[in-house]
């Protein structure tokens, strides 16, 4: 029997108040696979995110997960999304643990108690992103690079087939960004499939598999060999971008 892909997109097109802003979008890739997504400002990286969290009903076009249409999708929380910075309340009363927990409420019942299992892995994901010391402090006193890795943290205490990060490098510093790629590189061993949008090209030479390129469209996918040629960048970039080097 062939594998079903973890991301399956057929012909997604997806419109703002009538203004496409992703064109006929048709993707595959399977589990296990890092994947990073580029793209210029505007290009449709996170609208294709939003796509395959079912965040936006595309016009045409399917989105699959792991041969799941995206109802069954957000009911098991096969999808997690880190965001780029999220637009929360940082004053409000919330300390890391409670935003940790809330990667488990989708497999808790609906009066939201955890059980030890969550706190089990609520604890596992914070000492993974190295918070447990802050798991105590409320959310707005942490920096940007914390906040960064408590939402990863969440994510992972969703457990989670597919992973979606937004500019996880984006203002963290060299120590991070390397602690962020050895996790993402464990959960790609655990069978998880990550898709990271990022405007770091030669970054991603160093640890994804293959690379979406995005300009309103789905241009090319592939590996970074395959997809990064002076023609697929010309078009993504309008002529602005460079072959990155091998390993960075
Ligand atoms: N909620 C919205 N309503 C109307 N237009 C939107 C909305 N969200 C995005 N757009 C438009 O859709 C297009 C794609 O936006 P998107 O956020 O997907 O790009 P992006 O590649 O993630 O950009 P960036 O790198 O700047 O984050 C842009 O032209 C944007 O202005």
């Amino acid at each position: 029997m062939i594998p079903q892909p973890a991301i399956d997109l057929q012909n997604v097109t997806v419109a703002y108040h009538r203004t496409i802003a992703l064109y006929g979008a048709t993707l595959q890739l399977s589990a296990g696979t890092i994947c990073g997504v580029v793209g210029m400002n505007g290009a449709g990286k996170s609208t294709l995110f939003k796509a395959i969290m079912g965040f936006v009903q595309p016009v045409r076009g399917q989105v699959h997960i792991h041969g799941l249409p995206l109802r069954q999708v957000q009911r098991r929380s096969l999808v997690a999304y880190v965001p780029q910075s999220e637009d929360v309340d940082w004053q409000f009363p919330l300390r890391v643990w409670d935003v940790v927990m809330m990667g488990r409420y989708g497999k808790m019942n609906w009066l939201r108690q955890p059980r030890a299992a969550d706190r089990q892995r609520v604890r596992q994901s914070l000492e993974q992103v190295e918070l447990w010391p802050l798991r105590h402090r409320q959310i707005g006193e942490l920096s940007g690079g914390q906040k960064k890795r408590m939402f990863l943290a969440r994510a992972f205490a969703q457990e989670a087939a597919v992973l979606l990060l937004d500019e996880p490098f984006a203002g963290v510093d060299i120590k991070t960004e390397k602690l962020i790629i050895d996790l993402l590189l464990a959960e790609r061993q655990a069978g998880r499939t990550i898709l990271i949008s990022t405007h770091d090209l030669a970054s991603i030479t160093t640890f994804c598999d293959q690379v979406i390129l995005v300009n309103r469209s789905i241009l090319a996918y592939g590996t970074t060999a395959e997809v990064f040629t002076p023609e697929n960048l010309a078009r993504a970039f309008e002529g602005s971008a460079q072959i990155p080097r091998e390993g960075g």
